[in-house]
């Protein structure tokens, strides 16, 4: 079982699987290393947190949210004291350039800056802003427990079921529970999870290093396969749900995610396999209409061309590396969020929930 924050005796510290929060600190677990190396990340200001969210030293759109917050605390707790809310402002901009598609970064930063604009010193705003970041971490993973509650109840299996998810959902991109990856776990804890197909997500490989990872050390079974296979597996394995993960939803209800997802759908579709989206209310946005509106991630081609320095193809050769892609709502069976669960997504059952 993923940890849950815990506060130490100070009050100050909350810990999880991907982070710890010190109030003075911000420790992350460096995901660029998992599965062979544990390392953790101590920073102590904004830049580092946005360098951090840029580099995937912490991925995976509700954690993303969550580790800004912390920067924004970070940055009220050492600001020199001569502009202290230029530079506070200055830390909000540098947070919200660190990666475009996750709309829980941009969530996270409109909520620590509101808190901001209501501080009439610093001292107010050291306080404040750190319990704001704890409170936006706390309620991520209540969201993942909430989530996991209405999922089941939606898909009320009468046995142990197999499922596919891509990329990583788990208590390494979230509060400490998981979306998708929660789900998963709450089947298992309920004794309804046969098996779990795990994609591998190239280019970053998520799945083989992260999600294999984590299920592993809680004993759950998973079953790691290339992408490519996820086909051939809809077809012979009996798999009744894919359970994946989203970066933004828009209006309609369509979805952005890891990329790889989109064929997931078509692929489900096919094979009359279930196909449901998790995640909490901070990645809904209501004031994109389509999924044509979300700014897509792009990242360098060396991650598709090299892995940890070794040469996958020729070096220099051309390469379109979009990270995220936009299932469109008609292919989604269901959108499990902690308000409640939004069944063949559209903009009515969308509106009805988040308004
Ligand atoms: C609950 S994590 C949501 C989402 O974030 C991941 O992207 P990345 O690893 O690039 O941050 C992936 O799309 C997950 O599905």
């Amino acid at each position: 079982m993923a940890e849950s924050p815990k506060p130490s005796s100070s009050g100050r510290s909350i810990g999880t699987f991907a982070m710890r929060w010190h109030g003075n600190s911000l420790e992350l677990l460096d995901q660029r290393l998992l599965p062979g190396e544990e390392h953790w990340i101590t920073l102590e200001g904004a830049a580092g947190v946005a360098q951090s969210i840029r580099d995937m030293v912490v991925r995976g759109a509700p954690a993303i949210g969550i580790s800004a917050a912390y920067g924004v605390a970070l940055a009220a707790r050492h600001a020199g004291g001569g502009d202290w809310k230029a530079e506070i402002k200055q830390a909000i901009r540098e947070l919200a350039a660190s990666r475009p598609t996750a709309v829980n970064l941009f969530w996270a930063l409109q909520r620590m800056e509101q808190v901001f604009h209501e501080c009439h010193s610093l001292a107010e705003a050291v306080k404040r802003l750190d319990q704001e970041a704890v409170a936006i971490h706390q309620e991520d993973l209540a969201a993942n427990i909430a989530m996991a509650d209405h999922a089941l109840e939606f898909m009320a299996p009468a046995s142990p079921i197999s499922v596919l998810t891509h990329c990583n959902t788990g208590a390494l991109a979230t509060g400490g529970y998981g979306t998708a990856l929660g789900v998963i776990r709450r089947l298992h804890e309920e004794k309804l999870l046969k098996n779990v197909f795990a994609d591998e997500t190239r280019p970053w490989l998520q799945g083989s290093r992260l999600t294999a990872w984590e299920l592993a050390r809680d004993g759950i079974p998973v079953t790691l396969n290339a992408d490519g296979a996820a086909a051939a597996i809809m077809a012979r394995k009996n798999v009744r749900w894919v359970i994946v993960g989203a970066d933004r939803i828009t209006a309609n209800g369509d979805v952005a995610n890891k990329i790889g997802t989109y064929s997931l759908a078509v692929l489900a579709r096919h094979h009359k396999v279930g196909f449901m989206v998790v995640a909490p209310s901070s990645t809904v946005d209501m004031s994109l209409a389509s999924g044509s509106d979300i700014p897509i991630e792009e990242r360098e081609g060396l991650e598709v061309r090299e892995i940890r320095g070794i040469p996958l193809a020729p070096a220099g050769v051309r390469v379109f590396n979009p990270v995220f892609d936009v299932t469109p709502a008609s292919l989604i069976d269901a959108i499990v969020t902690e308000k409640g669960v939004v069944h063949n997504p559209n903009i009515t059952g969308m509106r009805a929930l988040f308004g």
